[in-house]
Protein backbone atom coordinates (compact mmCIF):
# COMPACT_ATOMS: atom_id res chain seq x y z
CA UNK A 1 0.00 0.00 0.00
CA UNK A 2 1.15 3.34 -0.99
CA UNK A 3 2.30 6.10 1.95
CA UNK A 4 -0.42 9.07 1.62
CA UNK A 5 1.11 12.61 1.51
CA UNK A 6 -1.03 15.65 2.84
CA UNK A 7 0.85 18.56 1.37
CA UNK A 8 -0.01 21.86 2.70
CA UNK A 9 0.92 24.39 0.06
CA UNK A 10 1.21 24.47 -3.66
CA UNK A 11 3.66 27.64 -4.04
CA UNK A 12 7.20 27.80 -5.28
CA UNK A 13 8.00 24.27 -3.16
CA UNK A 14 4.80 22.98 -3.09
CA UNK A 15 4.83 22.85 -6.87
CA UNK A 16 8.33 21.75 -7.25
CA UNK A 17 7.89 18.94 -4.65
CA UNK A 18 4.28 17.69 -6.39
CA UNK A 19 6.83 18.01 -9.47
CA UNK A 20 9.53 15.60 -8.41
CA UNK A 21 7.04 13.22 -6.98
CA UNK A 22 5.60 12.77 -10.32
CA UNK A 23 9.00 12.08 -12.22
CA UNK A 24 9.91 8.83 -10.34
CA UNK A 25 12.44 7.95 -13.08
CA UNK A 26 16.10 7.39 -12.46
CA UNK A 27 15.21 8.68 -9.07
CA UNK A 28 15.22 6.26 -5.77
CA UNK A 29 12.65 3.29 -6.22
CA UNK A 30 10.94 4.31 -2.93
CA UNK A 31 9.29 7.13 -4.21
CA UNK A 32 6.83 4.75 -5.95
CA UNK A 33 5.37 4.06 -3.07
CA UNK A 34 4.17 7.74 -2.52
CA UNK A 35 1.04 8.86 -3.35
CA UNK A 36 -0.09 12.32 -3.36
CA UNK A 37 -3.47 12.27 -1.45
CA UNK A 38 -4.42 15.48 -0.47
CA UNK A 39 -2.80 18.90 -1.33
CA UNK A 40 -3.99 21.97 0.68
CA UNK A 41 -4.73 25.85 -0.87
CA UNK A 42 -5.98 28.74 -0.24
CA UNK A 43 -7.15 29.50 -3.62
CA UNK A 44 -8.83 26.82 -6.14
CA UNK A 45 -9.49 28.74 -8.62
CA UNK A 46 -5.60 29.87 -9.24
CA UNK A 47 -4.05 28.61 -12.55
CA UNK A 48 -1.45 25.63 -11.44
CA UNK A 49 1.26 24.41 -13.56
CA UNK A 50 1.32 20.59 -12.32
CA UNK A 51 -1.74 18.20 -12.84
CA UNK A 52 -3.40 16.53 -9.98
CA UNK A 53 -6.79 14.33 -10.06
CA UNK A 54 -9.79 15.76 -9.36
CA UNK A 55 -10.61 16.36 -5.37
CA UNK A 56 -6.87 16.22 -4.50
CA UNK A 57 -6.48 19.97 -4.36
CA UNK A 58 -8.93 21.24 -1.66
CA UNK A 59 -8.80 24.52 0.51
CA UNK A 60 -9.35 22.71 3.74
CA UNK A 61 -6.42 22.30 5.36
CA UNK A 62 -8.00 21.15 9.09
CA UNK A 63 -9.54 18.48 6.85
CA UNK A 64 -5.95 17.21 5.28
CA UNK A 65 -3.93 17.21 8.77
CA UNK A 66 -7.08 15.32 10.75
CA UNK A 67 -7.58 12.74 7.77
CA UNK A 68 -6.26 9.00 9.45
CA UNK A 69 -5.61 8.11 5.57
CA UNK A 70 -2.58 10.56 5.66
CA UNK A 71 0.55 9.16 6.87
CA UNK A 72 3.03 12.21 6.45
CA UNK A 73 1.75 15.54 6.04
CA UNK A 74 4.01 17.69 3.96
CA UNK A 75 3.85 21.74 5.47
CA UNK A 76 5.55 23.89 2.93
CA UNK A 77 2.78 27.27 3.52
CA UNK A 78 4.96 29.21 5.04
CA UNK A 79 3.99 31.74 7.42
CA UNK A 80 3.77 31.32 11.41
CA UNK A 81 -0.20 30.99 11.81
CA UNK A 82 -1.67 28.30 10.77
CA UNK A 83 1.04 26.63 9.63
CA UNK A 84 2.23 25.77 13.71
CA UNK A 85 -1.15 24.71 14.74
CA UNK A 86 -1.14 22.67 11.52
CA UNK A 87 2.13 21.52 12.38
CA UNK A 88 0.77 20.45 15.91
CA UNK A 89 -2.45 18.61 14.81
CA UNK A 90 -0.86 16.82 12.39
CA UNK A 91 1.82 15.44 14.82
CA UNK A 92 -0.64 15.52 17.73
CA UNK A 93 -2.62 13.11 15.09
CA UNK A 94 0.46 10.51 14.62
CA UNK A 95 1.30 11.86 11.50
CA UNK A 96 5.57 12.21 10.80
CA UNK A 97 5.62 16.06 9.53
CA UNK A 98 7.82 17.59 6.90
CA UNK A 99 8.68 21.28 6.70
CA UNK A 100 10.56 24.03 4.89
CA UNK A 101 9.41 26.26 7.50
CA UNK A 102 12.82 27.94 9.35
CA UNK A 103 10.18 30.78 10.63
CA UNK A 104 7.85 28.34 12.24
CA UNK A 105 10.99 25.81 13.74
CA UNK A 106 12.71 28.79 15.05
CA UNK A 107 10.06 30.21 16.98
CA UNK A 108 7.89 27.09 17.41
CA UNK A 109 10.89 24.54 18.08
CA UNK A 110 10.14 23.52 20.95
CA UNK A 111 6.68 22.87 21.22
CA UNK A 112 6.71 21.08 18.33
CA UNK A 113 9.77 18.84 18.81
CA UNK A 114 7.63 17.93 22.39
CA UNK A 115 4.69 16.96 20.31
CA UNK A 116 6.35 14.92 18.19
CA UNK A 117 8.64 13.04 20.87
CA UNK A 118 5.46 12.84 22.81
CA UNK A 119 3.49 11.23 19.79
CA UNK A 120 6.33 9.01 18.67
CA UNK A 121 6.87 10.95 14.89
CA UNK A 122 9.57 12.71 13.27
CA UNK A 123 9.70 15.97 12.15
CA UNK A 124 12.07 16.67 9.40
CA UNK A 125 12.78 20.17 7.90
CA UNK A 126 16.24 19.85 5.38
CA UNK A 127 14.49 22.54 3.56
CA UNK A 128 14.14 25.06 6.04
CA UNK A 129 18.41 25.90 5.71
CA UNK A 130 20.12 26.34 2.71
CA UNK A 131 17.77 24.88 0.82
CA UNK A 132 18.73 22.00 -1.32
CA UNK A 133 21.60 21.62 0.53
CA UNK A 134 22.37 18.83 2.64
CA UNK A 135 23.34 20.57 5.90
CA UNK A 136 20.31 19.49 8.81
CA UNK A 137 20.92 15.44 8.10
CA UNK A 138 24.75 15.96 8.40
CA UNK A 139 24.45 17.39 11.35
CA UNK A 140 22.49 15.28 12.61
CA UNK A 141 23.24 11.61 11.80
CA UNK A 142 27.04 12.15 9.92
CA UNK A 143 28.94 14.47 11.86
CA UNK A 144 26.75 13.71 15.06
CA UNK A 145 29.87 12.33 16.62
CA UNK A 146 32.10 15.09 16.26
CA UNK A 147 32.40 18.04 19.10
CA UNK A 148 31.13 20.77 16.90
CA UNK A 149 32.95 24.47 17.58
CA UNK A 150 31.83 26.51 15.16
CA UNK A 151 28.66 26.51 12.52
CA UNK A 152 29.56 29.95 10.02
CA UNK A 153 27.04 30.19 7.09
CA UNK A 154 25.86 32.50 4.41
CA UNK A 155 22.45 31.34 4.19
CA UNK A 156 20.65 34.26 2.90
CA UNK A 157 20.64 34.17 -0.84
CA UNK A 158 18.78 37.47 -1.33
CA UNK A 159 21.65 39.52 0.48
CA UNK A 160 24.45 37.49 -0.71
CA UNK A 161 22.64 38.62 -4.22
CA UNK A 162 22.59 42.52 -2.94
CA UNK A 163 26.54 42.34 -1.40
CA UNK A 164 27.71 40.39 -4.05
CA UNK A 165 26.41 42.98 -6.81
CA UNK A 166 27.07 45.83 -4.58
CA UNK A 167 30.90 44.68 -4.55
CA UNK A 168 30.92 43.89 -8.56
CA UNK A 169 29.52 46.54 -9.23
CA UNK A 170 30.61 49.45 -6.79
CA UNK A 171 26.40 50.16 -6.74
CA UNK A 172 24.83 51.51 -3.75
CA UNK A 173 22.63 49.13 -1.54
CA UNK A 174 19.33 50.89 -2.19
CA UNK A 175 20.00 50.29 -6.55
CA UNK A 176 20.64 47.08 -6.13
CA UNK A 177 18.03 46.53 -3.68
CA UNK A 178 15.10 47.93 -5.60
CA UNK A 179 17.09 45.99 -8.73
CA UNK A 180 16.79 42.74 -7.06
CA UNK A 181 12.96 43.19 -6.24
CA UNK A 182 12.48 43.99 -9.62
CA UNK A 183 14.10 41.30 -11.09
CA UNK A 184 12.31 38.26 -8.43
CA UNK A 185 15.26 37.88 -6.30
CA UNK A 186 14.23 39.80 -3.44
CA UNK A 187 10.75 40.30 -2.26
CA UNK A 188 8.10 43.15 -2.23
CA UNK A 189 8.88 43.31 2.00
CA UNK A 190 12.47 42.66 2.02
CA UNK A 191 12.73 43.04 5.45
CA UNK A 192 12.80 39.24 6.66
CA UNK A 193 15.83 38.69 4.18
CA UNK A 194 17.73 42.63 4.56
CA UNK A 195 17.99 43.15 8.45
CA UNK A 196 19.39 39.51 8.84
CA UNK A 197 16.08 37.77 10.37
CA UNK A 198 16.00 34.81 8.34
CA UNK A 199 19.43 33.91 8.70
CA UNK A 200 18.62 34.32 12.56
CA UNK A 201 16.00 32.05 12.48
CA UNK A 202 18.23 29.82 10.07
CA UNK A 203 21.34 29.98 12.68
CA UNK A 204 19.04 28.99 15.57
CA UNK A 205 18.19 26.09 13.82
CA UNK A 206 21.68 25.10 12.92
CA UNK A 207 22.84 25.73 16.40
CA UNK A 208 20.66 23.72 17.98
CA UNK A 209 21.70 20.62 15.95
CA UNK A 210 25.16 20.96 16.18
CA UNK A 211 25.32 22.26 19.94
CA UNK A 212 22.56 20.09 21.13
CA UNK A 213 20.52 22.39 22.97
CA UNK A 214 17.45 24.59 22.05
CA UNK A 215 17.71 28.02 20.97
CA UNK A 216 15.75 31.00 22.14
CA UNK A 217 15.14 33.26 19.10
CA UNK A 218 15.61 36.68 21.04
CA UNK A 219 19.02 35.46 22.40
CA UNK A 220 20.67 35.73 18.48
CA UNK A 221 22.72 38.88 18.46
CA UNK A 222 21.18 40.50 14.61
CA UNK A 223 22.29 42.95 12.51
CA UNK A 224 21.48 43.23 8.40
CA UNK A 225 23.29 44.94 5.91
CA UNK A 226 20.86 47.89 5.19
CA UNK A 227 23.64 50.16 6.89
CA UNK A 228 26.64 48.24 4.47
CA UNK A 229 28.01 51.12 2.24
CA UNK A 230 29.66 51.11 -1.05
CA UNK A 231 32.44 52.69 0.73
CA UNK A 232 33.23 50.08 3.25
CA UNK A 233 32.61 47.29 0.52
CA UNK A 234 35.72 49.44 -1.37
CA UNK A 235 38.28 49.64 1.86
CA UNK A 236 37.32 46.32 2.32
CA UNK A 237 38.28 45.28 -0.55
CA UNK A 238 41.52 47.32 -0.45
CA UNK A 239 42.43 45.45 2.94
CA UNK A 240 41.96 42.10 1.75
CA UNK A 241 38.15 41.56 2.59
CA UNK A 242 35.05 40.83 1.14
CA UNK A 243 31.94 41.41 3.37
CA UNK A 244 29.18 39.01 3.87
CA UNK A 245 26.13 38.72 6.06
CA UNK A 246 27.08 36.00 8.38
CA UNK A 247 25.38 33.64 10.43
CA UNK A 248 27.40 32.56 13.21
CA UNK A 249 27.49 30.16 16.40
CA UNK A 250 30.47 29.40 17.84
CA UNK A 251 32.02 28.10 21.11
CA UNK A 252 35.27 28.14 22.46
CA UNK A 253 35.15 24.90 24.62
CA UNK A 254 32.13 22.02 24.81
CA UNK A 255 31.35 24.09 28.08
CA UNK A 256 31.56 27.71 27.17
CA UNK A 257 28.41 29.23 26.98
CA UNK A 258 27.74 30.09 22.99
CA UNK A 259 27.98 33.18 20.55
CA UNK A 260 25.28 33.23 17.83
CA UNK A 261 25.02 36.32 16.07
CA UNK A 262 24.23 37.13 12.66
CA UNK A 263 25.97 40.60 11.15
CA UNK A 264 27.79 41.54 7.96
CA UNK A 265 31.30 40.68 8.26
CA UNK A 266 34.49 41.41 6.91
CA UNK A 267 35.55 37.89 5.54
CA UNK A 268 39.38 37.93 4.33
CA UNK A 269 39.21 36.89 0.59
CA UNK A 270 41.23 33.87 1.14
CA UNK A 271 38.63 32.10 3.59
CA UNK A 272 36.32 29.73 2.35
CA UNK A 273 33.07 31.23 2.30
CA UNK A 274 34.61 34.80 0.41
CA UNK A 275 34.19 33.18 -2.71
CA UNK A 276 30.90 32.17 -2.37
CA UNK A 277 28.83 34.84 -4.38
CA UNK A 278 25.12 35.40 -5.84
CA UNK A 279 22.38 33.50 -4.09
CA UNK A 280 24.39 30.67 -3.24
CA UNK A 281 24.38 29.44 0.43
CA UNK A 282 27.29 27.80 1.96
CA UNK A 283 27.89 26.75 5.32
CA UNK A 284 31.27 25.83 7.22
CA UNK A 285 31.19 23.40 10.10
CA UNK A 286 34.47 23.56 12.31
CA UNK A 287 34.15 20.18 14.85
CA UNK A 288 36.39 17.79 16.33
CA UNK A 289 37.96 15.42 15.25
CA UNK A 290 36.32 16.37 11.39
CA UNK A 291 38.02 19.72 10.98
CA UNK A 292 36.48 21.89 8.57
CA UNK A 293 33.78 20.61 6.55
CA UNK A 294 32.03 22.78 4.00
CA UNK A 295 28.21 22.63 2.73
CA UNK A 296 28.10 24.54 -0.74
CA UNK A 297 24.73 24.99 -3.14
CA UNK A 298 21.46 26.65 -3.73
CA UNK A 299 20.05 27.96 -0.80
CA UNK A 300 16.12 28.19 -2.57
CA UNK A 301 14.46 27.57 -5.89
CA UNK A 302 11.26 25.29 -6.45
CA UNK A 303 13.67 22.19 -7.80
CA UNK A 304 16.75 22.57 -5.20
CA UNK A 305 14.16 22.86 -2.12
CA UNK A 306 11.78 20.27 -3.53
CA UNK A 307 15.10 17.89 -3.31
CA UNK A 308 15.47 18.46 0.37
CA UNK A 309 11.74 18.24 0.80
CA UNK A 310 11.31 15.30 -1.08
CA UNK A 311 14.36 13.36 0.24
CA UNK A 312 12.71 14.08 4.15
CA UNK A 313 9.88 12.65 3.02
CA UNK A 314 11.38 9.64 1.39
CA UNK A 315 13.34 9.09 4.76
CA UNK A 316 10.09 8.97 6.34
CA UNK A 317 8.85 6.51 4.05
CA UNK A 318 11.38 4.24 4.94
CA UNK A 319 10.72 4.41 8.44
CA UNK A 320 7.04 3.56 7.93
CA UNK A 321 8.42 0.47 5.67
CA UNK A 322 10.84 -0.27 8.93
CA UNK A 323 8.40 0.88 11.99
CA UNK A 324 9.77 0.08 15.70
CA UNK A 325 8.37 1.00 18.98
CA UNK A 326 11.24 3.07 19.16
CA UNK A 327 11.93 6.38 17.50
CA UNK A 328 15.20 6.31 15.69
CA UNK A 329 17.46 9.23 17.72
CA UNK A 330 18.74 9.70 14.78
CA UNK A 331 15.53 11.55 12.74
CA UNK A 332 14.62 12.38 16.07
CA UNK A 333 14.71 15.85 18.05
CA UNK A 334 17.09 14.97 21.54
CA UNK A 335 17.47 17.85 23.42
CA UNK A 336 15.01 19.64 25.59
CA UNK A 337 17.36 22.18 27.28
CA UNK A 338 18.69 25.31 26.37
CA UNK A 339 21.73 26.60 24.90
CA UNK A 340 23.66 28.61 27.44
CA UNK A 341 24.30 32.46 25.54
CA UNK A 342 27.21 34.43 25.66
CA UNK A 343 25.88 38.26 25.55
CA UNK A 344 27.36 39.83 22.60
CA UNK A 345 29.67 41.87 25.19
CA UNK A 346 31.94 39.22 25.52
CA UNK A 347 32.29 38.98 21.80
CA UNK A 348 35.92 38.48 20.52
CA UNK A 349 36.26 39.66 17.64
CA UNK A 350 37.75 41.89 15.31
CA UNK A 351 36.44 45.13 13.88
CA UNK A 352 36.92 47.49 11.09
CA UNK A 353 35.51 50.90 11.77
CA UNK A 354 35.49 54.00 9.48
CA UNK A 355 35.89 57.23 11.62
CA UNK A 356 35.09 60.51 9.87
CA UNK A 357 37.52 63.53 11.49
CA UNK A 358 38.11 66.93 11.17
CA UNK A 359 41.94 67.14 9.87
CA UNK A 360 43.74 67.86 12.26
CA UNK A 361 47.27 66.92 13.79
CA UNK A 362 47.55 64.33 16.08
CA UNK A 363 43.88 62.79 15.56
CA UNK A 364 45.45 59.37 14.61
CA UNK A 365 47.61 59.24 17.72
CA UNK A 366 44.16 60.31 20.29
CA UNK A 367 42.44 57.48 18.33
CA UNK A 368 45.12 55.11 19.38
CA UNK A 369 45.17 56.74 22.93
CA UNK A 370 41.45 55.89 23.95
CA UNK A 371 41.62 52.59 22.45
CA UNK A 372 44.44 51.74 24.01
CA UNK A 373 43.17 53.00 27.40
CA UNK A 374 40.48 49.81 26.77
CA UNK A 375 42.85 47.07 26.03
CA UNK A 376 42.16 47.02 22.22
CA UNK A 377 44.54 46.35 20.23
CA UNK A 378 45.08 47.73 16.24
CA UNK A 379 45.90 45.44 13.59
CA UNK A 380 45.80 48.72 11.04
CA UNK A 381 45.11 52.57 10.92
CA UNK A 382 44.75 54.45 7.71
CA UNK A 383 43.92 57.71 6.42
CA UNK A 384 43.17 56.74 2.84
CA UNK A 385 40.99 59.71 1.42
CA UNK A 386 38.69 62.88 2.12
CA UNK A 387 34.69 62.83 2.50
CA UNK A 388 34.19 66.83 2.22
CA UNK A 389 36.69 68.71 4.24
CA UNK A 390 36.46 65.92 6.71
CA UNK A 391 39.27 62.96 6.79
CA UNK A 392 38.42 59.45 6.61
CA UNK A 393 40.17 56.95 8.97
CA UNK A 394 39.89 53.15 8.89
CA UNK A 395 40.99 51.41 11.93
CA UNK A 396 41.16 47.20 11.76
CA UNK A 397 41.84 45.56 15.30
CA UNK A 398 43.05 43.07 16.51
CA UNK A 399 40.93 40.34 18.43
CA UNK A 400 39.33 42.34 20.92
CA UNK A 401 36.32 42.02 23.67
CA UNK A 402 33.32 43.78 22.05
CA UNK A 403 32.33 45.49 25.32
CA UNK A 404 35.80 46.69 25.84
CA UNK A 405 35.45 48.47 22.05
CA UNK A 406 32.48 49.91 22.43
CA UNK A 407 33.88 51.50 25.58
CA UNK A 408 36.53 52.83 24.00
CA UNK A 409 34.07 53.91 20.99
CA UNK A 410 32.18 55.87 23.56
CA UNK A 411 35.34 58.03 25.04
CA UNK A 412 36.34 58.52 20.94
CA UNK A 413 32.96 59.56 20.42
CA UNK A 414 33.53 63.04 22.86
CA UNK A 415 36.59 63.81 21.20
CA UNK A 416 36.84 66.60 20.08
CA UNK A 417 38.38 66.14 16.24
CA UNK A 418 35.69 63.03 15.43
CA UNK A 419 32.94 63.98 13.45
CA UNK A 420 30.96 60.38 13.14
CA UNK A 421 31.29 56.90 13.36
CA UNK A 422 29.51 55.88 10.00
CA UNK A 423 30.50 52.10 10.01
CA UNK A 424 31.89 49.62 12.33
CA UNK A 425 31.92 45.76 11.29
CA UNK A 426 33.15 42.27 12.76
CA UNK A 427 35.98 40.77 11.05
CA UNK A 428 36.05 36.89 10.73
N1 LIG B 1 10.79 29.55 -2.08
C1 LIG B 1 11.95 29.00 -1.72
O1 LIG B 1 12.89 28.92 -2.51
C2 LIG B 1 12.12 28.47 -0.35
C3 LIG B 1 11.07 28.46 0.54
N2 LIG B 1 11.24 27.91 1.77
C4 LIG B 1 10.11 27.88 2.69
O2 LIG B 1 9.09 27.06 2.13
C5 LIG B 1 7.81 27.52 2.54
C6 LIG B 1 6.95 27.78 1.31
O3 LIG B 1 7.57 28.77 0.53
P1 LIG B 1 7.05 29.09 -0.97
O4 LIG B 1 6.72 27.82 -1.66
O5 LIG B 1 8.08 29.98 -1.54
O6 LIG B 1 5.73 29.90 -0.66
P2 LIG B 1 4.59 30.36 -1.70
O7 LIG B 1 4.08 31.65 -1.21
O8 LIG B 1 5.09 30.27 -3.09
O9 LIG B 1 3.45 29.24 -1.54
C7 LIG B 1 2.66 29.12 -0.40
C8 LIG B 1 1.58 28.11 -0.67
O10 LIG B 1 0.84 27.88 0.51
C9 LIG B 1 -0.53 28.16 0.32
N3 LIG B 1 -1.01 28.84 1.53
C10 LIG B 1 -0.37 29.81 2.23
N4 LIG B 1 -1.12 30.18 3.28
C11 LIG B 1 -2.24 29.44 3.24
C12 LIG B 1 -3.39 29.35 4.04
N5 LIG B 1 -3.54 30.13 5.12
N6 LIG B 1 -4.34 28.45 3.71
C13 LIG B 1 -4.20 27.67 2.62
N7 LIG B 1 -3.12 27.69 1.82
C14 LIG B 1 -2.15 28.57 2.12
C15 LIG B 1 -0.63 29.05 -0.91
O11 LIG B 1 -1.89 28.82 -1.53
P3 LIG B 1 -2.28 29.52 -2.94
O12 LIG B 1 -1.38 28.88 -3.96
O13 LIG B 1 -3.70 29.18 -3.14
O14 LIG B 1 -1.99 30.99 -2.74
C16 LIG B 1 0.56 28.55 -1.73
O15 LIG B 1 0.17 27.44 -2.52
C17 LIG B 1 8.07 28.76 3.42
O16 LIG B 1 8.11 28.38 4.76
C18 LIG B 1 9.45 29.21 2.95
O17 LIG B 1 10.16 29.93 3.93
C19 LIG B 1 12.42 27.35 2.18
C20 LIG B 1 13.49 27.34 1.34
C21 LIG B 1 13.45 27.95 0.03
N1 LIG C 1 14.56 34.29 1.42
C1 LIG C 1 15.52 33.23 1.49
C2 LIG C 1 15.09 32.03 0.66
C3 LIG C 1 14.66 30.89 1.46
O1 LIG C 1 15.11 30.49 2.50
C4 LIG C 1 16.87 33.69 0.93
O2 LIG C 1 16.95 34.78 0.36
O3 LIG C 1 17.82 32.95 1.12
NA1 LIG D 1 19.00 22.12 3.45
Amino acid sequence: MGVKLGILGLGTVGTGTVQLLQDTVGRHPLLQEIEIYRVGVRSLSKPRTVELPEGVITTDLEAIVNDPAVDIVVEVMGGLEPARSLILKALSNGKHVVTANKAAIARFGAEIFTAANQAGVYVMLEAAVGGGIPVIQPLKQSLSVNQINAVTGIVNGTTNYILTRMQTEGSNFDDVLADAQRLGYAEADPTADVDGLDAADKIAILASLGFGGRIHLEDVYCEGIRQVSKTDIAYAEKLGFVIKLLAIAKRMTPSSPLSIRVHPTLVPKAHPLASINGVYNAILVEGEPIGQVMFFGPGAGAGATASAVSADILNLVATLKTSTANPNPLLACRHQDYCEIAPIAELITRFYARFLTKDQPGVIGKLGTCFGNFGVSLESIVQTGFQRELAEIVVVTHDVQEGDFRQALTEIRHLEAIDSIPSILRVL
